[in-house]
């Protein structure tokens, strides 16, 4: 049977996947030049949909397979007309059978790079795909960085050159991609992180292949976008009222933070919570109330009237603004005591790292790449070179659900498929959207969802509110409260939502 959907339409692999389900493939077709075959050419017909009008088209080969599918590629646009040449570092001649054969059926110009790359249209990236394995040398580096010179746009054959497919890293300089059209299966690493600077808009060309290339390989994360929100945002019951649709607890807002538990509690309200109260400093209720009257708030030194709101509620969010003196430790030790369904944030993080305390089953964390080096004691670079890794081990270590937050923010939780989010702009790096987000997730623990659905629908919601407050307005001066709106729409909204471009 052949498709051009992949079976599972959100799975993402790694190279070690990658490279088994070519070797099926291989197997199936029984020649392994016919895979390079049908990438080379998948890829040139992608060129010719996007470029039609291209006429010059350089082809960068690199020394493996990925410049096989550039040799290839180069072949049919010689065929077509066009004026092609490969370029290509000295000493990368073809290496292996299926490139060699690749190359010398391509009858074209070959040219060594120098310094400069010659005036076209299109240029080709084929210089590394799933086999790049190390931080490129200067001599390679000067090649990536005359292709991200140049003014062509660049269409990168199954990954950007110089991209970790697996880690989504740069660990030197890398394509900037204005397209790049993957092979057989996405790659996991081309979601999150540095990568997502480089990739451009992703295609995938699925080279007609049977299911059961796929066979007994699980996908190592699933890709999230807003039109799977509907998945977990069920159209409400009739018969609802507000005690069914949860109460939410927001604690934080230490002296001169009022501001991130007042977003907390608002954005809870928008994601459907039933009832949100908020436990925070006196000097903070009367303007939260003025402006959200919907909430009740609570001054919390009273230890009774602290005690009796963490009884009540159905979800915790602790964290927003809460500070890290003896007010916010005390609040935090006793959210994480109370063993209810419990969402920490900010400084309830910085609390954690400090004093590691076990939290109750279910909890979610929401780190940015900072908070989560401090809980793992590494550098946020470390993070940031494999967020997958680094959101796995912390849910590991605190045994808890975790949103890495971040381009393509990663939701991890043990023993389940990680979820990357494909949505989310650069404009929601601003004070206060995370607080936004700890209401989001928190609101959808009240309402009934488990921790690792509540926080990859509530991170999905989070971003495409934030996308379509960016559409409206743009990136630059994005405000978390621009968010409170379209959460509302994507909480209820039809089944069908364009996808984003990537
Ligand atoms: N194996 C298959 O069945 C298929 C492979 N295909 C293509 O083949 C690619 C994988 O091919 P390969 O495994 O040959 O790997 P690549 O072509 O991605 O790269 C490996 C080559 O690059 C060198 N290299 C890696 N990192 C480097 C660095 N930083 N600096 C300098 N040299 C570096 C390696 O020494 C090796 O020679 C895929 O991404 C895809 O484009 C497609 O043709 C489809 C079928
Ligand atoms: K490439």
């Amino acid at each position: 049977m052949s498709f051009d959907v992949i079976p599972f339409a959100g799975a993402l692999h790694d190279t070690a996947s990658l490279r088994r389900i070519e070797a099926a493939a291989a197997r199936s077709l029984g020649d392994s030049h016919e895979l390079m075959r049908r990438a080379g050419q998948s890829a040139w017909r992608e060129l010719l949909a996007v470029w039609p009008q291209a006429q010059r088209v350089v082809v960068v080969c690199g020394p493996g397979n990925n410049g096989g599918d550039g040799y290839v590629l180069a072949q049919h646009a010689q065929q077509a007309g066009r004026d092609v040449q490969v370029v290509r570092l000295p000493g990368d001649a073809p290496r292996g059978d299926l490139a060699r054969r690749a190359a010398e059926a391509y009858t074209g110009r070959v040219v060594e790079f120098a310094q400069s790359l010659p005036a076209c249209d299109v240029i080709v990236d084929a210089l590394f795909g799933i086999g790049f394995s190390r931080a490129p040398d200067d001599a390679t580096r000067a090649l990536i960085e005359a292709v991200n010179a140049h003014p062509a746009p660049v269409l990168a054959l199954d990954v950007p050159s110089g991209v970790d497919a697996d880690r989504g890293s740069v660990p030197g300089a890398a394509v900037d991609a204005a397209r790049t059209v993957e092979f057989i299966a996405s790659k996991s690493g081309l979601r999150t992180g540095a990568a997502l600077d480089h990739v451009g808009t992703l295609t995938l060309a699925t080279l007609q292949l049977g299911v059961d290339v796929f066979d007994g390989i699980a996908p190592q994360a699933e890709r999230i976008a807003p039109v799977d929100l509907p998945r977990w945002l069920a159209p409400r019951r009739r018969d609802s009222h507000k005690g069914s649709n949860g109460r939410v607890l927001c604690i934080g807002g230490e002296h001169g933070s009022g501001g991130a538990i007042m977003l907390c509690a608002q954005a809870a309200l928008r994601s459907g919570a039933g009832l949100v109260e908020v436990a925070t400093r006196e000097r903070h209720i009367a303007p939260l109330l003025s402006r959200l009257p919907e909430a009740m708030a609570h001054e919390v030194g009273d230890a009774r009237a602290l005690h009796d709101a963490l009884d009540r509620a159905d979800a915790i969010a602790v964290g927003p603004g809460l500070g890290q003196q003896d007010w916010g430790l005390h609040l935090y030790e006793r959210a994480v005591a109370s063993a209810k369904p419990l969402l920490l944030d900010a400084d309830a993080l910085n609390l954690l790292a400090i004093r590691p305390f076990a939290l109750p089953a279910d909890a979610v964390i929401t780190p940015h790449p900072g908070e989560a080096a401090r809980l793992l004691g590494i550098t946020t670079a470390q993070v940031q070179q494999d967020r997958f890794a680094a959101a796995r081990a912390l849910s590991e270590r605190y045994a808890c659900v975790v949103v890495l937050k971040g381009a393509g923010t990663v939701v991890a939780a043990a023993h389940e498929t990680p979820r990357v989010v494909a949505a989310g702009n650069p404009g929601m790096a601003v004070g206060g959207m995370g607080d936004v987000l700890s209401g989001v997730i928190a609101a959808l623990r009240a309402q009934g969802m488990n921790a690792f659905d509540a926080a990859s629908c509530g991170a999905l919601l989070h971003a495409a509110a934030g996308d379509a407050a960016a559409h409206e307005g743009g990136e630059r001066g994005l405000l978390p409260s621009d968010l409170m709106p379209w959460l509302r729409h994507f909480a209820n909204r039809d089944p069908y939502v364009p996808e984003p471009m990537r």
